[in-house]
């Protein structure tokens, strides 16, 4: 196909028509998985490299570059079960700009080609879904199509149909004769795990990424289909038209609008290329806070009949350029999923992953939350998967290549014992989805987990006292006997104790040693004494600080024991009301339930944890170490406001509050209260009758609380509430 014009290829090399030749089939095949399958094998990135790669090729050998190649066509012409349609003007697609210097050039031929016509640029975000072309033919929606090979695309106007963002018929007065409007149908990465879960109860193949799940759920046979999946569309073009006339793009974003179209908000008209890069800059920096997955900028000249002047190739338009952000998504092998033990013993299962590089980093795991988790994705063990990173988000998995299995994966089972102690695994109450590792005081990542936390900034607050100490005293490589057995030790350390200790660095969210990129072997770290065998300068201030933490205030202190439910809120609460350990220790279930901000379940778990010989003895140890046991603060003194820095939303009527009664009790913990619900929002409270924040709060999977768990929320804190927060709703 590709080397059937032999006679101009005299004189290129016969390996380079060959790997041309490969290359191109190679690229064909991919885009059939990709436009027919909804299913592609490679990352866009990588596909994107094997297309440069052909055209490097042909840049270096001009005669390979056939009407036919790959890099000459908008995209493959495929049979489909689709019904074929013609677009009244051609469907392009868009060159990229991969780095400045590719914008500059662009920037400079458009500066030659229109030497002395004043003219601007429309900058606007470039989405990662699929191009439709929509007829309105006085007004109404007569036809949706498919992008296609840009001249014909596949019928899809039953489907487009069922999408709420597309008018069936335009509004206003100046309706036209006939418009094409081109947009962007996409799939939110929100509704993007409940359709995989979905397909998987099901039985159906998952789909790999939000970006298949948009084309595959609107190119289906049944629109019913498309209907119960939540797709979006925003405008980004205009093709063929009558009854009306236009000067500028923009405006005629203006006129989309008015007829009642989806066009972003996020548009803008700057007069040269440093308007430009600042746009880049821009929504580079505030990717994630757009309301839908953006990957790049697209650069148009806003003046129609000056892109008119400009034309196109066979491919894209000369008078446009797509500027692509770094990739967040990469393919890679899923090697095993482990589980990591938390503080309170809750195991979590995580992905480990061939090592890839993405976002700038390496990564090698992936969080996945719990067993259910798990299943919803529809991964196994040995696929392909579609890694994400997005930002300082953790990375995460979207989904299996499917299509790349050979038989040999598994799915995963939850272990039954402890990884890190062997203790049987179970859930602590009837009912609760995840398992635990009854082993509290000697599992030594709970340990671990346990004197990270006391160390931390909710608790003792101990400078220099991060992962990599509470590691190495808890469980050192040497000595045999780590300096601490549980928390009861803490405040006896000594620097003769810490100076032999070597110790591994673990990774904060698996448990597992970081390694040497270099030789690959797990890192061993000496942490507290020098080369010489001395104490660090930190070792010692380590000490002094530790020292210091005994005075903290008593909550801080009472929050560091990590009793169930005690977070700093309910520590607060405790340390208010009776202030003193030996008080709490004295009191009643009943009478440590009637506190105000504890309740029945607080009151229980300190009853259990007191219970514990073990337990006391800590208690006991600080006591005898000089911990302080009082509260010595004046009343009315409120110290860490537990919450800080979070937002809440409150909708709908409560019992217990008033609206102002509940702002209020959220403010006087720290907490900001917003009236709308936005990515940021920490909680949404929902009384009776809520309003649309309740949707939103749904759609953005923001943590709902309905009014007992507003009260964890008041009493307990953020853990506490995120915990009540994910219990399925009535
Ligand atoms: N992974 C694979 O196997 C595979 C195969 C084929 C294509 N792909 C990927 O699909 C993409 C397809 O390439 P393409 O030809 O559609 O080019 P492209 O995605 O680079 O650019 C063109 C498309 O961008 C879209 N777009 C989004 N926002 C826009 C805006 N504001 N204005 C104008 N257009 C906008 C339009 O649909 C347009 O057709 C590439 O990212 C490629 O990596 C992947
Ligand atoms: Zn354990």
């Amino acid at each position: 196909m590709v080397g059937a014009q032999q006679s101009e290829q005299s004189g290129i090399p016969a390996e380079k028509r060959e790997e041309h030749q490969l290359l191109a089939e190679q690229i064909e095949e991919h885009r059939f998985r990709y436009y027919v399958k909804d299913a592609p094998v490679v990352s866009d990135a990588e596909f994107d490299r094997l297309l440069r790669t052909l055209e490097a090729l042909e840049e270096e050998h001009p005669g390979l570059r056939t009407p036919d190649s790959p890099t000459q066509k908008v995209a493959g012409q495929y049979e489909t079960e689709f019904t074929e349609v013609a677009h009244r003007e051609r469907m392009l697609s868009l060159d990229n700009a991969f780095d400045a210097d590719e914008l500059e050039s662009w920037g400079d031929r458009l500066a030659r080609e229109l030497e002395g016509v004043p003219y601007r640029f429309l900058c606007e975000l470039k989405i990662d879904g699929l191009a439709v072309n929509l007829t309105y033919e006085h007004g109404r929606l007569t036809r949706a199509a498919t992008r296609g090979d840009g001249r014909t695309g596949e019928d899809i106007t039953p489907n487009v149909r069922t999408i709420a963002d597309i008018p069936q018929r335009l509004t206003g007065a100046d309706v036209p004769a006939l418009v094409e409007v081109r947009g962007e149908v996409f799939f939110p990465m929100e509704g993007f795990q409940e359709l995989n879960a979905r397909l998987v109860e099901a039985g159906d193949k998952p789909f790999a990424n939000p970006r298949n799940a948009a084309a595959g759920s609107l190119r289906q046979k049944d629109p019913r289909v498309t209907a119960s999946r939540p797709l979006h569309m925003v405008v980004h073009g205009i093709g063929a038209r009558d009854g009306f006339r236009i000067d500028r793009l923009s405006e005629a974003y203006d006129l989309l609008r008015g007829w009642g179209l989806p066009v972003s908000p996020h548009i803008r008209v700057v007069d040269d290329l440093a308007g430009v890069r600042t746009f880049i800059t821009e929504y580079g920096d505030r990717r994630h806070s757009v309301e839908h997955e953006i990957d790049g900028v697209v650069v148009k000249l806003d003046e129609i009949p000056l892109q008119g002047r400009l034309g196109s190739t066979s491919r894209a338009p000369r008078w446009a350029i797509a500027w692509k952000f770094a990739p967040e998504e990469v393919n890679t092998r899923l090697l095993d999923i482990r589980v990591g033990v938390g503080r309170t013993g809750r195991v979590t299962p995580f992905a480990v992953v061939e090592p890839v590089t993405v976002a700038g980093s390496e990564v090698e795991f992936a969080t996945l939350h719990n067993q259910d988790v798990v299943k919803a994705k529809g991964v196994l063990i040995g696929d392909t998967v579609v890694l994400r990173k997005a930002g300082d988000v953790i990375p995460e998995i979207l989904g299996p290549v499917a299509d790349l299995r050979d038989g040999s994966e598994r799915p995963f089972v939850m272990p039954a014992e402890c990884p890190d102690c062997g203790t049987a695994l179970r859930p602590m109450k009837e009912g609760d989805v995840d398992l635990r590792c009854p082993n509290a005081r000697f599992c030594p990542a709970q340990l671990r987990e346990r004197i990270y936390y006391l160390a931390g900034r909710k608790a003792l607050d101990i400078e220099h006292f991060g992962y990599v100490a509470a590691t190495a005293l808890t469980q050192p490589l040497e000595p045999a006997e780590p300096p601490l057995r549980d928390e009861s030790g803490l405040f006896e350390l000594t620097v003769e104790e810490l100076l032999p200790i070597r110790s591994h660095v673990l990774d904060q969210d698996t448990g597992l040693p970081k390694r040497d990129p270099d030789t690959g072997e797990a890192k061993v770290v000496t942490f507290f004494a020098n080369k010489q065998g001395e104490p660090k300068r930190n070792t010692l201030a380590l000490l002094e600080k530790i020292e210091e933490a005994k005075r903290r205030p008593l909550a801080r202190i009472i929050t560091g024991l990590s009793i169930r439910h005690v977070g700093p809120v309910a520590a607060e609460a405790l340390a208010r009301e009776f202030r003193s350990l030996d008080r709490i220790m004295a009191a009643s279930e009943e009478e440590l339930a009637a506190t105000e901000g504890v309740g029945p379940t607080i009151a229980a778990s300190l009853k259990d944890w007191f219970a514990e010989d073990w337990h006391r003895e800590i208690v006991e140890r600080w006591r005898a170490a000089g911990v302080r046991m009082e509260e010595e603060r004046p009343e009315g003194d409120e110290g860490v406001r537990a919450l800080e820095g979070i937002t809440v939303v409150v909708t709908g009527t409560l019992a217990s509050h008033t609206r102002d009664g509940a702002k209020e009790a959220l403010q006087q913990q720290g907490a900001k209260v917003s009236g709308s619900v936005s990515k940021k929002t920490g909680f949404v409270v929902v009384g009776d009758n809520p309003g649309s924040k309740y949707d939103k709060a749904v759609q953005l999977k923001v943590p709902i609380l309905d009014e007992d768990g507003f009260a964890v929320l008041l009493a307990q804190g953020a853990d506490a509430a995120r915990e009540a927060a994910q219990a399925p709703p009535e």
